[in-house]
């Protein structure tokens, strides 16, 4: 059997690719001109190796046994995580080719001139040798943030990505000047949610896709195959002075093959993106506060854990602020109710606490008219607490809701003074920054060193109180302007506090 041939730059003789495995080093490198340039290629076993493993790690994928009616079901459970398989396109083929035949008409030229004519139509090289066309380039594979897509729970419906295969190098077997490299395939854009964080699966970190447009190239298309020049063994010699693609003997045929594109298992995580994160029990209103304040449609019902996934909405800039008006819009993000014990997991609790992450600032969402408003306020700020301390530095405004009914009007002015005084005074710019935030309190003792003792001994009693506490009837209409006048006071000082710290840090003031 003959064996591969494997491209390498020629800055870096080894190979570019992760699989190319030690023993191959060792293969003698031969060099070739190529239309990027003149490059080395070995010998190697891998590419039959590397085909056989593709086909047994696409075999392990198990189909999900009817995936739509089990998304349906359990959304919530699939909605931001996903484990995909991306494939980037083969590389086309070269070609092999042969000189033209040249007879020469002697009565209207003279041979030498029509030659010489002939090869100086050929593309050469800077040393003046051959270029031969090559195979295209196989697609690449690239994931991008698109701010259309909301969750993860289509790459559960679709696993598979797969990039075309570059264009082979179109050749009736004779070299001419005509002759053009087979086309580059172009890449395969897959877009993902504003916020996905992208693994290799099992492995390493490799983006976090955090705003629109933000994308990274998951998979490389395989590097077209190289064209050469077939001779009978006599005439090798000659024409060996005037190109290095000269086929040499039968091994040299599986240069003229593209290389495989890469393939990959990507693990998406989806870490929701928005700069007010709703909290709250089960139907304290929280979903009827996003559709009243923003265009989105959640599912709104009087029966708990009617919202699965997060929701978003967008919040237009505050009209006070005139021509800058939208200079100071934020997205709100409606996230399922928490329950007592959401922390370690109870209801659909703490998949959904991580979601808070990259909030900036919270809304506090709690029924006034509940039988215990207050206990019902300490229980969501203790779970916040127990999952990840750090949520309750950040700033937060709490909204008395459903005061249209008489058992909440009747006792909101001495809700509003009890939930003012929960908390201390203070408040520190420590771990505003959600990116700066860790994801639960054991990865904060571990990452932020000193202080975090102290830290978790915290009551909800130490940490700062509410920016505001404002009554409001989400339903109805009512308290509605001043709940969003403290939603955005809420929000400029969060932004205000971003900026103090970015010239800490940098020593400049932010444009
Ligand atoms: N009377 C009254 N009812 C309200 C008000 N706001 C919401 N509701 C009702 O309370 C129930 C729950 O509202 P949702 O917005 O679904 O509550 P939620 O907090 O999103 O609930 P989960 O999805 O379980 O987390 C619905 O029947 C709403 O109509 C209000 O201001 N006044």
């Amino acid at each position: 059997m003959s064996l591969p041939l494997y491209p390498a730059s020629l800055s870096n003789p080894l190979p570019l690719r992760q699989n190319f495995s030690a023993e191959s080093r060792h293969c003698k490198p031969l060099l070739f001109s190529t239309t990027r340039g003149k490059q080395w290629y070995y010998r190697s076993k891998n590419i039959t190796r590397l085909t056989v493993n593709s086909r047994i790690s696409s075999l392990k994928e198990p189909p999900l046994s009817n995936p739509a009616a089990l998304l349906a079901k359990e959304a919530h459970k699939y909605f931001d995580q996903a484990v995909i398989t991306v494939r980037a396109g083969d590389g086309g083929h070269g070609a092999i080719l042969s000189m033209p035949s040249q007879k020469i008409n002697t009565k209207s030229q003279g041979r030498h001139e029509k030659e010489k004519r002939m090869r100086s139509s050929y593309k050469r090289d800077s040393d003046g040798s051959l270029i031969l066309p090559m195979g295209g380039h196989g697609g690449d594979v690239v994931l991008y943030a698109d701010e259309g897509l909301e969750s993860l729970l289509e790459f559960h419906k679709k696993r598979r990505y797969s990039a075309k295969r570059g264009g082979n190098v179109d050749a009736m077997g004779t070299l001419t000047s005509q002759l053009h490299d087979g086309f580059a395939a172009p890449a395969l854009r897959v877009p993902v949610p504003v916020g996905t964080v992208v693994k290799r699966k099992k492995g390493k970190l490799l983006a976090d896709l955090a705003r629109p447009g933000d994308e990274i190239v998951v998979a490389r298309g395989g590097q077209g195959g190289i064209s050469l020049l077939e001779m009978p063994e006599h005439k090798r010699k000659k024409l060996m002075a005037l190109s290095t693609n000269v086929m040499r003997d039968e091994n040299d045929k599986v240069l003229v093959l593209g290389q495989p594109g890469e393939e990959v298992s990507l693990e998406l995580i989806l870490r929701v993106v928005a700069d007010v994160g709703l909290v709250g029990l089960p139907n304290a209103g929280k979903s009827t506060l996003l559709a009243t304040l923003t265009l989105a449609k959640p599912d709104i019902a009087d029966y708990p854990f009617t919202t699965l996934i997060p929701n978003l909405g967008r919040l237009d800039g505050d009209p006070n602020l005139g021509a800058l008006k939208y200079s100071s819009e934020a997205t709100l993000a409606d996230l399922p109710g928490l329950i007592e014990g959401a922390h370690l997991g109870k209801g659909l609790g703490r998949n959904f606490l991580r979601h808070l992450r990259r909030t900036r600032l919270l809304v506090h969402v709690v029924d006034a008219a509940a039988e215990n408003p207050v206990k019902d306020y300490k229980t969501v700020k203790e779970e916040l607490r127990m999952y990840n301390p750090n949520y309750l530095e950040r700033p937060y405004i709490v909204v008395l809701n459903k005061i249209d009914l008489p058992e909440a009007r009747d006792r909101l002015a001495s809700l509003i003074q009890d939930i003012s005084m929960i908390g201390c005074r203070e408040t520190t710019k420590l771990n505003i920054r959600p990116k700066m935030l860790t994801e639960n309190k054991n990865e904060h003792s571990v990452s932020s060193g000193t202080g975090c003792e102290e830290i978790k001994e915290k009551e909800i009693e130490d940490y700062p109180q509410p920016l505001a506490v404002v009554g409001a009837s989400v339903l109805k209409h009512i308290g509605i302007e001043e709940m969003l006048i403290e939603i955005r006071a809420g929000l400029r000082k969060c932004w205000d506090l971003d900026k103090s710290l970015e010239t800490e840090t940098t020593g400049f003031l932010p444009s």
